[in-house]
């Protein structure tokens, strides 16, 4: 009997209302291409901070700060001064201990209440260059429950703040202040009302291209779909009065999981900046990641103006100041972002590497282009060693691009097959990772054992009339035999003779070879043969023989032996 069907209990979604997009047929976005890095500002030491279970302390502060200055961020805030002493005296430390490069500017956070702006003047005093952010939410539903205020009451909290910035200007004559004002909860704000808000703190700032306002638009809860972030971006762009006196900055959340596609979209609507966080950390389910958008960049060609070449030690290093993991399937950070289990990407992945490679001029390849990598691992510092795992998803193309990459063996393809079984079955008894390591015990421990029944020692080979004939010593269940026999070639002599040995050989004396191939293997300086030789038994089954050595002669023999050793039976042999 089949289970029942199953009846999934209903969902409460009649207690959510939708979004309503905004009317912008005549929207330019859609076919725009981003062509440039946008102006990039990070909030780790901020919005990130404030979402951590533990806050980071002064030296982990102090370490986010200058690996976001190597990376090469050039505005970046550095908390909220006034909220908790901490965060002050971080501010302090970075301008008293002279540790702001001349080319970055932080930025420092403030509510819209006097004596938290007070507060923040005091913080920043004696900094070179400093940008003060203020913000105050404007959302229909932040108006109605937490302040109780219409629009224009929200409005004064805002302009009061800006004409109190501007005042308070005069406390730090040796810094030159630039501001910043976010419209909080914007994606929950009236579009319109948004822009009004916005032209009022303008003014007040007295804001001029000469000494632009970054007016920035938070999705502070990601409520709408990137399409309509877009719309309203686009709007506001071609809407607000003197744009030309505007950096217009997005500050989006990731609510959705779309933070990035917003991002990126709303870029294409007319955005100058992003704020944002290394590998997305922030409030609930983070910022909009500052590394996806970068690496998106530069994956189609664009400078991301940022460096990333070691993007596992820029890891580690948020790791550590967050006390937070990176998901193992982090875009492009992630532990196994750059691998494949599975078959078909793993034959896929391994041609196109092979096809690459024979673009190469001078070592380096003009275009990086290989199935299912959308960069090349290289360029983030990460090593192709992990590209490809082996599991119980994988296939023969697997086992053979380590079998080459790692050990330098080129199995034939037929070959390839037989073993991925052996490697097949492994992979499924244990339900986990075969790792190369592992495969290589299996290989030497299937072909090249170093005890079998049949062991090869020695060969004298003759040549005349075009006849070979060999003389070779080989042992079988420890007693010593000399197995003689001609032919048209070394391996056809040996295979010829085997036969006079059936007594102690049994059906394996009548092997046909079907198949055989040989290659160089470089191990340090020495040079070792490889051969593989396919062979029939009697009954018609199948077996491959692996053999080394230094000749390539006594490579062949050994292989047949190896394959001679072999079981009949294939499963015998997975232990
Ligand atoms: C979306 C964001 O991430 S915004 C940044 C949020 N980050 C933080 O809040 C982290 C740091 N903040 C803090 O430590 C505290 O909030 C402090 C120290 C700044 C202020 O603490 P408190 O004085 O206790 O006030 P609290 O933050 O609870 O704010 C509540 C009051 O401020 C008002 N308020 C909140 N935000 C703002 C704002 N941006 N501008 C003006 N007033 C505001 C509220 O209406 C409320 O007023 P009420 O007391 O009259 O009802
Ligand atoms: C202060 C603002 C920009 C903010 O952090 C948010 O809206 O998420």
């Amino acid at each position: 009997m089949p289970p029942e069907p199953v009846h999934p209990r209903t969902m409460p979604y009649d207690k959510y209302v939708p979004f309503r997009p905004l009317d912008l047929p005549d929207r330019t976005w859609p076919t725009r291409r981003i062509e440039a890095a946008p102006r990039w500002c990070s909030v780790d030491l901020r919005d990130g901070n404030q979402a951590l279970i533990d806050p980071m302390d002064p030296v982990r502060k102090r370490r986010m700060f200058e690996t976001l200055v190597e990376v090469g961020y050039k505005e970046i805030e550095v908390g909220f001064p006034s909220a908790s002493q901490p965060d002050f005296d971080f501010v302090r430390q970075l301008i008293e201990e002279d540790l702001i490069p001349d080319d970055v500017t932080i930025q420092v956070l403030t509510q819209c209440r006097p004596e938290l702006i007070e507060r923040t003047y005091e913080a920043i005093a004696g900094a070179p260059r400093a940008i003060v952010h203020f913000y105050n939410s404007t959302s229909v539903l932040q108006r109605r429950v937490v302040f109780g205020l219409d629009r224009d009451g929200i409005t004064e909290i805002a302009v009061n703040a800006a004409r109190l910035c501007r005042k308070l200007e005069d406390t730090v004559p040796d810094t030159e202040v630039r501001y910043e004002y976010s419209p909080e909860s914007f994606t929950g704000t009236e579009p319109d009302y948004g822009i009004e808000i916005c032209e009022a703190v303008m003014e007040a700032i007295d804001a001029s291209p000469d000494r632009p306002i970054i007016l920035n638009l938070p999705a502070t809860v990601e409520m709408y779909t990137p399409n309509v972030y877009a719309d309203v971006i686009e709007h506001f762009s071609r809407t607000i009065r003197h744009r030309e006196a505007v950096v217009l900055s997005l500050h989006p959340h990731n609510d959705r999981g779309t933070a990035v596609a917003a991002t990126e979209l709303g870029v294409m609507a007319g955005a100058d900046r992003v704020e944002g966080t290394l590998f997305g950390n922030g409030e609930r389910t983070g910022n909009v990641d500052l590394v996806t958008l970068a690496l998106n960049l530069m994956s189609q060609g664009v400078d991301p103006e940022v460096d990333l070449h070691d993007i596992d030690r820029i890891r580690r290093i948020a790791e550590y100041c967050n006390r937070l993991p990176v998901h193992p399937r982090h875009p492009y950070a992630g532990d196994l972002v750059y691998t494949a289990f599975s078959g078909s990407h793993q034959d896929a992945i391994k041609k196109g590497i092979a096809a690459l490679r024979t673009t190469e001029v001078d070592g380096e390849y003009p275009v990086w282009e290989v199935p299912y990598l959308p960069i090349d691992p290289a360029h983030v510092g990460r090593t192709y060693e992990a590209v490809i795992r082996v599991n119980s998803q994988s296939g023969k193309g697997g086992v053979a691009y380590l079998m080459e990459t790692e050990f330098g063996f080129v199995l034939p393809r037929r070959l390839q097959i037989e073993f991925s079984r052996t490697i097949q079955k492994v992979s499924e008894d244990t339900g986990t990772e075969v790792s190369a390591g592992e495969i290589w015990e299996h290989f030497q421990d299937t072909y090249l054992p170093d005890e079998a029944r049949i062991a090869y020692r020695t060969a004298e080979i003759t040549t005349s009339n075009g006849s070979t004939s060999i003389t070779a010593q080989i042992v079988v269940d420890g007693e010593a035999r000399t197995v003689t026999g001609t032919g048209n070639g070394p391996l056809a002599a040996f295979v010829g003779g085997l036969k006079d040995h059936a007594d102690v050989l049994g059906p394996v004396a009548e092997i046909d070879i079907t198949d055989y191939s040989e290659h160089a293997v470089s191990e340090g300086s020495e040079a070792t043969a490889v051969a593989y030789v396919e062979t029939k038994r009697p009954d018609g089954t199948i077996r491959w023989g692996v053999g080394t050595d230094a000749s390539i002669l006594t490579a062949s023999l050994k292989a047949v032996v190896s394959a001679m050793n072999r079981p009949a039976e294939v499963d015998d042999e997975v232990g």
